[in-house]
């Protein structure tokens, strides 16, 4: 079942007969990511509402043994070559560990990664390296109690530090850390953050904040652009140079950094830059989604979503299934869930499910 999320449906023929899940503009994807729940503990004001949402009922979520067969269906049958697990809040999953070793059992060297917000690491930690978890990116928007508050409605920034001290005891390197900025609240730590993970081995990334928020508070003048986070850091005693490793269809661009003064000595680290407004990356997108419920979504902005889960569950084949999947992702739109980047443009249409619903 294909369900149609309130534009228009075009007429589309079937994929030609290309291995793997490639797209009508000549993009295969390769990396699979799934969310784990709809569910979170923090309420981060560029993805969820105050009050929560109304969360999936239990029978609605796939069971712990769908998504591993999912993950073997993409892998053995579409050329899946990477997942990313995510949510909602992954760690909040009850079978999270369960799951990893399923899937770890069946494809022993799938780098298997975790998006997440840290809260929970410090006691899971060491159960998903030996599960067979590979690396792990932690979201961590400001190092400030008062700040991490306001922009979580949560004052748990504590327990997420303790959760990343866990993940570097546990070998769940390399860290990426993911930061939103958002223009007077937190905009102006984008320097010490960067001072901070550079210290402790990270990599930063800075997302430019994308109209996926449940308070559709978000405005193209109001959001904090890459280049102004690029002066940001310039100014607040950085030098950045490009990155020479291939970019290969990754959402950052990556910078070296050194401290300044420093030129001419090794850099200090990198960090990226994920600019999915200002400098779209989709000509060379890789990325399939499947939700918490089962339904693919092509892209991250796709206002149609093809549900897997009752075919799972109604005993079709391992091809079956497949096949569905390949179609939805050949259907996929160009770029932000249309024919053209733009995201803010007037004819750009923010999907119903915010970010937390969609599995960033
Ligand atoms: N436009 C767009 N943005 C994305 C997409 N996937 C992720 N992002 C943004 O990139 C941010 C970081 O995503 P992560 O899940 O941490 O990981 P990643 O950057 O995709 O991957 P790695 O660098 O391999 O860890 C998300 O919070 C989103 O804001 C995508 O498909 N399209
Ligand atoms: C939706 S969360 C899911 C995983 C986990 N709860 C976490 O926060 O890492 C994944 C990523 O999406 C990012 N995100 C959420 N809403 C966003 C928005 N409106 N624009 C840009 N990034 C967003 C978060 O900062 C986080 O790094
Ligand atoms: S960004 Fe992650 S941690 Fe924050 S509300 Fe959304 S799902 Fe939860
Ligand atoms: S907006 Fe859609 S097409 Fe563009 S990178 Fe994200 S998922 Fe891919």
């Amino acid at each position: 079942m294909s369900v149609n999320l309130g534009l228009p449906k075009i007429a589309r023929p079937a994929p030609p007969e290309l291995p793997g899940l490639p797209d009508r503009f000549g993009r295969t994807a390769t990396d699979l990511r799934i969310s784990l729940t709809d569910k979170c503990n923090l309420r981060c004001t560029y993805c969820m509402p105050a009050g929560g949402l109304d969360w999936l009922a239990k029978e609605q979520v796939l069971t712990d043994a769908e998504i591993i067969r999912l993950v073997r269906i993409g892998v053995d049958l579409l050329g899946v070559r990477e997942l990313r697990l995510t949510g909602g809040e992954p760690l909040v999953r009850a079978g999270l560990v369960d799951i990893i070793a399923g899937v770890r059992r069946n494809h022993p060297d799938l780098p298997v990664s975790l998006t997440t917000n840290g809260l929970g690491l410090d006691k899971q930690a060491g159960a998903l390296k030996q599960a067979g978890l590979t690396r792990i990116n932690v979201s961590l928007d400001s190092l400030h109690a008062q700040t991490f508050a306001q922009l979580t409605r949560r004052p748990f920034l504590d327990r997420v530090l303790t959760g990343l001290d866990a993940a570097d005891d546990a070998g769940l390197g390399p860290v990426k850390i993911n930061a939103v900025l958002m223009r007077g609240i937190n905009d102006l730590e984008a320097p010490r953050l960067l001072d901070w993970s550079l210290d402790r081995g990270y990599e930063l990334r800075f997302i430019e904040q994308m109209p996926l928020d449940a308070d559709h508070g978000w405005t193209r003048d109001n959001m904090v652009t890459a280049a102004e986070i690029r002066a940001m850091l310039e100014a607040g005693g950085f030098e950045l140079s490009p990155d020479p490793r291939r970019r290969d269809g990754a959402p950052a661009e990556r910078w070296q950094v050194r401290r300044s003064g420093a030129a001419g000595t090794a850099p200090a680290g990198t960090v990226g830059i994920i600019a999915s407004v200002t400098e779209p990356f989709c000509a060379d997108c890789r990325r399939t989604r499947v939700t918490a419920e089962g339904r693919v979504r092509s892209c991250l902005f796709s206002h149609e979503e093809t549900d897997l889960r009752a075919l799972l569950r109604g005993g079709a084949a391992d091809g079956a299934v497949a096949e569905r999947w390949r179609e939805a992702m050949w259907a996929k739109p160009r770029a932000h869930g249309m024919d053209h980047t733009g995201l803010g443009d007037a004819d750009y249409v923010q999907p119903d499910r915010t970010m937390s619903a969609i599995g960033g």
